[in-house]
């Protein structure tokens, strides 16, 4: 039986990346695209890459329009996508690539975003460790309502998750710098201004514990097995159209050494088909995952420092965004969880 979707969002950049993966789908079928100041637009007029959806117009994004399908992907600006799902049947398969629903503290929602707290939903990490040893997949198996995660949680959580279930580093004092590319501001970003100011410089934003994104770490690594964890998050938007490199440091718990660090991480993702721990001496690149929903590791132990050094590469687009809400789908759905995923990305 073929799913029939409905994406909303779907002039936007996380959209469209929805929409370029589940065009190579063999078990669903997009039969709805919505917009806002695109309504009434061809999609590919808008998203030319996406050829093989020449059939698609855009619609408005209302409840009417998406309803009847058998899931929906709701990739649209934070605060919006809220009141649109709580309109459709509790048996549709909800996805929303938005903040809306991830976080499980209203006073987390309140300090970070404001406005309407519409409670947490299933979250869609497949590969989140838990403090028990099982992975977060075996709650998206059934699952009708599903928060994707935030591209920079993806990257930072698969890089210490690992580290505090098996206790070799401190949930405490952890440090995130990250080079992100202006992909993952949407579309909305203005072109001209990414052309002048963007080009050619590295530009910190959201410094000093203030990004959004630090509750959503927190929560994981709380998942994780991490009491009391604490992280300090750097964002760094650098000239690239799609990526982060998430270098993050963590210290040493008394006792752990550099075997004990590479056999965390190594045994918490040898069977995932989509993130590896590269082998000693190795680092990822953001060209390496170009396109794939891959998450790439590397490792160190700076011994002069007491810290591991992690290393995280992922395409904020795909296994950030759109990736792992098509994992999840499969999940949900009882497919395959690499149905019309590509492991592989594009070099150079
Ligand atoms: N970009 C990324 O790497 C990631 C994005 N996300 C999340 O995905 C969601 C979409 O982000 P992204 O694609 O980057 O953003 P874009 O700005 O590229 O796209 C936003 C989409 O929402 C539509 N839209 C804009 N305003 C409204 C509104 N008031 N009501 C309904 N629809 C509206 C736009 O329509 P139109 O263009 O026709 O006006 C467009 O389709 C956000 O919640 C974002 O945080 C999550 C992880 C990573
Ligand atoms: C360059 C840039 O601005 N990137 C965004 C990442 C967007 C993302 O992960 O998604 P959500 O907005 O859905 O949380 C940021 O750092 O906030």
């Amino acid at each position: 039986m073929t799913v029939s979707i409905a994406v909303a969002g779907a002039s936007g950049y996380a959209g469209g990346e929805v929409l370029r993966l589940l065009a190579d789908h063999p078990g669903v079928e997009v039969t709805t695209v919505t917009a806002h100041s695109n309504a009434g637009q061809r999609l590919i007029d808008v998203q030319p890459h996406l050829r093989s959806l020449d059939y698609l117009t855009f619609a408005e994004t209302t409840p009417e329009v998406l309803a009847g399908h058998d899931a929906v992907v709701l990739a649209l600006p934070h605060g919006a996508s809220g009141a649109v799902a709580a309109s459709l049947p509790d048996s549709t398969l909800v996805l929303d690539c938005g903040a809306d629903h991830r976080l499980t503290s209203e006073a987390d929602w309140e300090r970070f975003y404001g406005g309407e707290y519409h409670g947490a939903w299933t979250y869609g990490l497949p590969e989140l460790l838990h403090a028990d040893g099982t992975r977060h997949r075996e709650h998206l198996s059934g699952a009708r309502r599903i928060a994707v995660p935030g591209c920079n949680v993806t990257a930072v959580t698969l890089g210490l998750a690992p580290g505090i279930r098996s206790e070799v580093i401190e949930p405490a004092d952890l440090t995130a710098a990250l080079a992100v590319g202006p992909s993952g501001a949407g579309r909305a970003l203005k072109t001209m201004l990414l052309g002048s100011e963007l080009m050619g410089s590295a530009s910190p934003y959201a410094v000093g514990g203030t990004h959004r994104h630090i509750p959503e770490i927190l929560q994981n690594l709380r998942v994780a097995g991490a009491a009391h964890p604490s992280i300090s998050f750097t964002p760094v938007l650098v000239p690239m159209s799609r990526g982060i490199l998430a270098t993050i440091t963590a210290r040493l718990e008394p006792g752990a050494d550099a075997s004990s660090v590479r056999s965390a991480w190594e045994s918490a993702y040898s069977s995932e088909p989509f993130v590896h721990v590269l082998p000693e001496g190795h680092f990822p690149k953001t060209a390496d995952v170009v396109g794939a929903n891959t998450a790439l590791i590397g490792l160190a132990v700076d011994e002069d420092a007491g810290r591991v050094v992690v290393v995280v590469a992922l395409d904020n687009l795909v296994k950030g965004t759109a990736g792992a809400a098509v994992q999840s789908l499969n999940l949900a759905l009882g497919l395959p969880e690499d149905l019309g995923l590509p492991r592989n990305g594009v070099a150079p």
